[in-house]
């Protein structure tokens, strides 16, 4: 078995803005996350879940307020000098001069950044060329998060965190990054990534954390955070078909004439429906059948959130959600054990 190098380790992480008590917030409430060398790492969450909070933490920028982080088997506020060198850090916010020119301000970071790429190259990647005499104030908030995003990658960094990479990006800016993103890690980098476009999320990253109000709810890979959530068939009935008829072992939703199977197991539900069809001689128009996405995993996991029971670190959901339909069999079939 090959042993993957553990890059960033992090147990029992807290972040308390304010004092202790109801006066302050914890905005990241005991979280534990481990990300390989080579991986790429999502953290995903509602908005004020805590994720920026987690990565300032990450990057060594604030203290936490209770539990331990290792980068590259370092404490990263601690021990900052010795890890920030190997790490780049694409903050939500770049803060430089922005009377400099592109190519000024990639210079000017060149220069604080040992075993620096030249600078050509930087802009070269992040597909700012043209740009290179422009003043950083008349980009435009795409091309400063492709600024943000050369000047993180500049130092060859080992580790890269990368808070929202692409908001603000038009969707070639978004490709170009994370096709950056991707041959950054085939280099071997280890990635650590916020984002809310769960669709490249769910394509581009070995692991995943979806946190809500300071927790995790949901890790793991992709298909793994996917896999608990149900799949869905959907279908409409004919007007002679009372939905009644349909077959007693489906746990399914009618509303009106539509109606909607939830389940674990979609190719044996999807062949009880079909084979009743088959038999009563009814046409279900419109059918889809589909394996849920990380989107409906996500949203699914954020309306539960607030009823998560959270122990051992894990995410154990047990809400039903059904969406205001009626539920002819129950909706059992599709929820979490
Ligand atoms: N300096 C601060 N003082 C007090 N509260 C703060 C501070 N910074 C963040 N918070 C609060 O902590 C919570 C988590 O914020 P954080 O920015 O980490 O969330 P996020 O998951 O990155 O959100 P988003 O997706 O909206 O960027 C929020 O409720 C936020 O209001």
């Amino acid at each position: 078995m090959t042993h993957t190098e553990q890059v960033i380790e992090v147990s029992g992480l807290r972040r308390r803005y304010g004092p202790s008590g109801e006066a302050g917030y914890e905005a990241v409430r005991g979280i534990d996350l481990n990300v390989g060398r080579g991986e790429l790492f999502a953290l995903l969450g509602t908005n004020g879940a805590g994720k920026t909070s987690t990565v300032e933490l990450l990057e060594g920028l604030e203290k936490p307020t209770a539990g331990e982080i290792r980068v590259l088997g370092h404490d990263p506020y601690r021990e900052r000098s010795r890890v920030r060198p190997r790490t780049g850090t694409m903050l939500q916010e770049g803060g430089f001069p922005s009377e400099l020119t592109v190519a000024e301000t990639a210079r000017m970071w060149a220069g604080l950044t040992s075993r620096a790429r030249p600078t050509d190259e930087v802009l070269e990647l992040v597909g700012l060329s043209h740009r290179r005499d422009v003043r950083v104030k008349l980009l435009s908030g795409g091309e400063r998060r492709r600024l943000d995003l050369g000047l993180a990658v500049m130092g060859r960094p080992e580790v890269l965190f990368l808070d929202e990479p692409t908001t603000g990006m038009d969707a070639e800016g978004r490709a170009d990054t994370w096709k950056l993103v991707r041959e950054l890690k085939e280099q071997g980098t280890t990635v650590l990534l916020t984002t809310h476009y769960l669709e490249e999320a769910e394509r581009l990253a070995d692991q995943l954390a979806i946190m809500h109000k300071g927790r995790i709810v949901a890790a793991g890979t992709p298909a793994e955070v996917v896999a608990n959530q149900p799949a869905r068939i959907r279908f409409t009935l004919p007007a002679h078909v009372a939905p009644a008829r349909l077959p007693l072992t489906l746990p399914v939703a009618v509303e009106g004439r539509r109606a909607e199977v939830r389940t674990q197991h979609l190719q044996q539900s999807l062949t009880i429906l079909l084979g009743w069809a088959s038999d009563e001689g009814v046409e279900l128009a419109d059918l889809d059948a589909r394996s849920a996405s990380l989107e409906e995993a996500f949203l699914s996991l954020a309306r539960q959130g607030d009823e998560l029971r959270f122990e051992g670190g894990g995410a154990n959901g047990d809400a039903a959600d059904n969406d205001g339909m009626a539920w002819a069999a129950g909706p059992q079939d599709g929820v979490r054990a």
